[in-house]
């Protein structure tokens, strides 16, 4: 029998016996491989990832994904059967080269080391797996996010169709249904129309993230091949399941497929379902600016997702142009005062009639807390529930113009929140998503494991669980994009320059000096904050 198979087939439920279990350690000892410890010892012990980084000239450094030989040295290898695929065989250097990489840092000097680099994603000539000792399982986890279906249907295609692969089960509810569910078979006929519905075909949820029963059930189906869709959180589930996996030593790939609207993923550029989401978010936008420029004093308040970070506030707002003020979780901003949001709604509402505010769920928490003193609580996940401050927002609005008798305002408040990610994917998020599950699937049969697939500059790469979940993706306020927001709908922008040089420290991009006289920080005048708070800069770098 091959080591393969044996490696993923169920521990017997006996091996508690210590007779048992020395006869199982035996076996695989004589396949030279790990042995699971018993049951009684299995507990899911937390192993540091350990970073698999190569040099080269020049200061280019590769950052590494794992491969299962790490562990499992004497893997064999076989051609890709790709290559006599008559769909695949005819494109000219259809395979990457082994020595592929992808750039993370796109923009260099002359003098500039090369800097991290990435494996590049794609087909590779030898492959880890044969096609029918595959046994791959696909679970999605977290909030909704357009493009699931898609994902989970190329998966399954894919794998059928360009590496003949059979056997693909769908793991339902997130990561509890490993341990609480059945698995259900998935095939390219049950998957076939799915990406022209919303949601996830499998379900999902968030919390019940036990690594041990999870990889108790991974060994115990006989699985190889994990594709586990999710954000940062499931993403950081999945490096711990990799790290459970690699521990007792099962040839199973596990891989990571970034999902989520807030695009809070970092390292990669965009996450799928990002697009459909901004495209979803302008029907509200647009009908709070009808609504709003349709009565006297109009004001239209737009609540959009967005927990940690203002991506889908931010480029909404851009793609809309109808937007007076975006208030995103990352830049604060006040209410009463000089330069404050009443008086610039005030203002507004003078000078045009009417006004239209985009709120991310996740601004202003702070300002909230305070007015309620109510304790965090969070969700299963461990995810912080937010205060709505869409709702807060629009009392607050309506309380101050009350106190003005000349003053009537007609407000119109409007919260799409789940309208905007419970949709079928658009077009370009279903491309995108194909070719993410094509990558994944490369991978994962060349024998990559502990991964996230993704593109970073245009290029799909393969990236260790470790990026990505460090840190999370957030709108840079010291950034031209968020000065460009601040352009388009000239609104104060609430910073002082405390707060600005705050912003600033998370910034990757080193600070160049300022060519004297030019777009000074200090020098520049205020161009659209009214002074508020003394803050004078964001614009000035908006060229
Ligand atoms: N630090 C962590 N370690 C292990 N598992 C985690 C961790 N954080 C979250 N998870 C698990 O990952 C799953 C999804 O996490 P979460 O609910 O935070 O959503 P997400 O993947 O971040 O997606 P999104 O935030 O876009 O909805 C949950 O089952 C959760 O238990
Ligand atoms: O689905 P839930 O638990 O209501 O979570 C909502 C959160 O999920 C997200 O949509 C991310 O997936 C956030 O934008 C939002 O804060
Ligand atoms: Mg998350």
């Amino acid at each position: 029998m091959e080591a393969a198979t044996v490696v993923a087939a169920p521990v017997p439920a006996a091996a508690a016996d210590a007779a048992a279990a020395k006869a199982l350690e035996k076996k695989l000892l004589d396949l030279k491989l790990t042995p699971s410890l018993p049951p009684a010892k299995k507990a899911a012990a937390k192993v540091a990832p350990k970073k698999k980084l190569a040099g080269g000239s020049g200061g280019y450094v590769l950052e590494d994904v794992p491969h299962l030989t790490d562990y499992l040295p004497d893997l064999p290898s076989f051609p890709n059967p790709l290559q006599n695929h008559p769909a695949y065989s005819v494109v000219k250097q259809y395979f990457v080269n082994a020595d592929d990489t992808v750039a993370k840092k796109i923009v260099v000097h002359k003098g500039s080391a090369r800097g991290t680099h990435f494996r590049r994603a794609g087909p590779r000539q030898r492959v880890y797996f044969q096609p029918d000792e595959v046994s791959a399982a696909i679970v999605t986890c977290g909030g909704l996010c357009p493009g699931l279906n898609t994902v989970i249907r190329e998966l399954v295609c894919g794998l059928h169709d360009m590496y003949g692969v059979t056997s693909v089960v769908g793991i339902e509810g997130g990561y509890k249904g490993f341990y609480a569910r059945n698995t259900v078979e998935l095939t390219p006929r049950s998957v076939n129309d799915i990406h022209k519905r919303g949601g996830t075909v499998l379900g999902t949820s968030r919390g019940g993230q036990d690594t041990a029963k999870i990889v108790d059930s991974i060994q115990d189906r006989g699985i190889n091949q994990v594709y586990i869709i999710g954000g940062d959180g499931t993403q950081k589930g999945a490096a711990t399941i990799h790290g459970e996996v690699q521990r007792r030593g099962l040839k199973c790939a596990v891989v990571g497929v970034p999902k989520t609207i807030d695009n809070d993923i970092a390292v990669i550029d965009k996450s799928f379902g990002f697009d459909t989401a901004v495209e979803e978010a302008q029907r509200a936008i647009d009908a709070a600016h009808v609504e709003a420029s349709s009565a006297e004093n109009g004001v239209g308040v737009v609540k959009l997702m967005g927990r940690n970070s203002g991506f889908i506030a931010m480029y909404a707002t851009l793609a809309s142009r109808d937007v007076d003020c975006c208030l995103i979780p990352e830049s604060p901003f006040y209410l009463d005062g000089k330069g404050g949001l009443l008086e610039f709604a005030e203002k507004r509402l003078r000078d045009n009639g009417h006004m239209v505010i985009v709120v991310a769920e996740g601004a202003g928490q702070d300002l909230i807390a305070k007015s309620m003193r109510l304790a965090d609580t969070h969700d299963a996940s461990g995810n912080k529930v937010l205060l709505d401050v869409g709702l807060w927002l629009c009392a607050k609005i309506k309380d101050h113009f009350k106190k003005k008798a000349e003053f009537p305002i007609t407000l119109k408040y409007i919260d799409p929140t789940y309208m905007i990610r419970a949709v079928p994917s658009n077009a370009s998020d279903n491309v995108y998503c194909s070719l993410l599950a094509h990558s994944a699937i490369h991978g994962a049969m060349a024998g990559y494991t502990g991964f996230t697939v993704a593109p970073v500059n245009g290029r799909h790469a393969y990236i260790p669980f470790y990026r990505i979940t460090e840190k999370q993706n957030k709108v840079v306020i010291t950034d031209r994009m968020w000065a460009r927001v601040l352009c388009s709908t000239n609104q104060p922008c609430f910073l002082s320059l405390e707060d600005v040089e705050k912003a600033g420290q998370d910034d990757e991009e080193p600070h160049l000096p300022l060519v004297e006289g030019e777009n000074s920080l200090v020098k520049a005048p205020p161009l659209l904050c009214n002074g508020g708070n003394g803050a004078a800069a964001l614009c000035n770098g908006a060229a």
